[in-house]
């Protein structure tokens, strides 16, 4: 089978230097299936994935080629066996300097409408836990197949800190208003097999390989549909979520660093960061 591993940044470079001061490319890799046209995106930040700024501004990259180069699906998922992502790196949100944390969030916002409004067909396999900004990641995506024994949700409640209207649009979106309500303000993490039951998964698997063959299998349904058309649908289908945040993009951002920079969030943020060393 003729597969092509590409360097993002060969093509891109231009973009991510000028996003990113983190060494070009190292937190993921886009592979290409030449005979399918479907690519698939390997997460690969040890150890859990977290989205510092440099891995937005690669994540960025990633679905901006998809778009360029027409590719007919995307698949994201993990290089690690057991965790997805562990969402925004805590480190970019604890004591940060204020324009950093401005940018990041900006930054986070920019990921997020590329790959939410993107016309490429996408699905998530999610191979390990998959914690807030990972559950963000997969809820933004069309399709999402989740390897069983992990756990995926929105645990800001329990970290301290709001969750952003971004986030509770794509809950919201996929599981419902009460749903959502029920989950995000306890902050619940839900196993794969909850997860299914709520329909915040798509389809719980035994393995990553296993889940890769259904989300192709969910992209290849696409063969015999013209791309364009496709593509103008799913932006319209999520145009008003998206219209609404780009609408208050600016206030939402602004609000955030103002919440994340008080104490109480910030003490919040640093005894979780306490009770993840601990742990060990
Ligand atoms: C308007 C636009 C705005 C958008 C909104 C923006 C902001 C809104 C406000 C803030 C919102 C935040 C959303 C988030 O995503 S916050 C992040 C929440 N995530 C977590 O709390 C995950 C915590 N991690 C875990 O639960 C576990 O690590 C795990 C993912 C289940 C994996 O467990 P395990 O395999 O056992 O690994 P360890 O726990 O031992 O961790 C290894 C290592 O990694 C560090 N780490 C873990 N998670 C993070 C993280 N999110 N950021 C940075 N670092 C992380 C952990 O501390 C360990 O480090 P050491 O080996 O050095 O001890």
């Amino acid at each position: 089978m003729a597969f092509r591993t590409k360097n993002l940044f060969e093509k891109t470079t231009k973009l991510v230097r000028s996003y990113s001061s983190d060494k070009i490319y190292t937190h993921m890799s886009l592979t290409l299936n030449e005979q399918t046209g479907i690519a698939t995106l390997e997460l690969a930040k040890p150890p859990v994935n977290s989205m510092s700024f440099g891995f937005l501004s690669q994540l960025a990259a990633a679905v901006q080629q998809s778009e360029a180069d027409k590719y007919k699906g995307l698949i994201i998922t993990s290089r690690s066996s057991g965790v997805f992502s562990a969402g925004l790196d805590l480190k970019e949100l604890h004591h940060p300097d204020s324009d950093r944390i401005l940018n990041y969030l900006r930054r986070l916002q920019d990921v997020w409408f590329q790959l939410y409004d993107c016309s490429t067909p996408t699905a998530a396999v999610i191979n390990g836990h998959s914690i807030a900004g990972g559950c963000l990641l997969a809820l933004s995506c069309e399709y999402r197949v989740m390897v069983n024994s992990f756990k995926i949700g929105m645990n800001e409640a329990l970290v301290g800190v709001p969750v952003s209207p971004m986030f509770i649009a794509c809950m919201q979106s996929v599981i419902g208003q009460w749903e959502a309500e029920k989950a995000l303000l306890v902050g619940r993490l839900f196993t794969s097999e909850e997860a299914l039951g709520v329909g915040l998964v798509d389809e719980v698997v035994g393995g990553k390989s296993e889940g890769v063959c259904k989300a192709e299998g969910y992209l290849a349904g696409f063969r015999e549909v013209s791309a364009r058309a496709r593509g103008l649908s799913k932006r319209y289908l999520r145009q008003e979520v998206v219209r609404d945040l780009v609408r208050r993009r600016e206030e939402d951002v602004k609000k955030l660093v103002e919440i994340i920079s008080s104490r109480g969030v910030q003490d919040s943020l640093g005894e979780h960061l306490e009770r993840m060393k601990n742990k060990k």
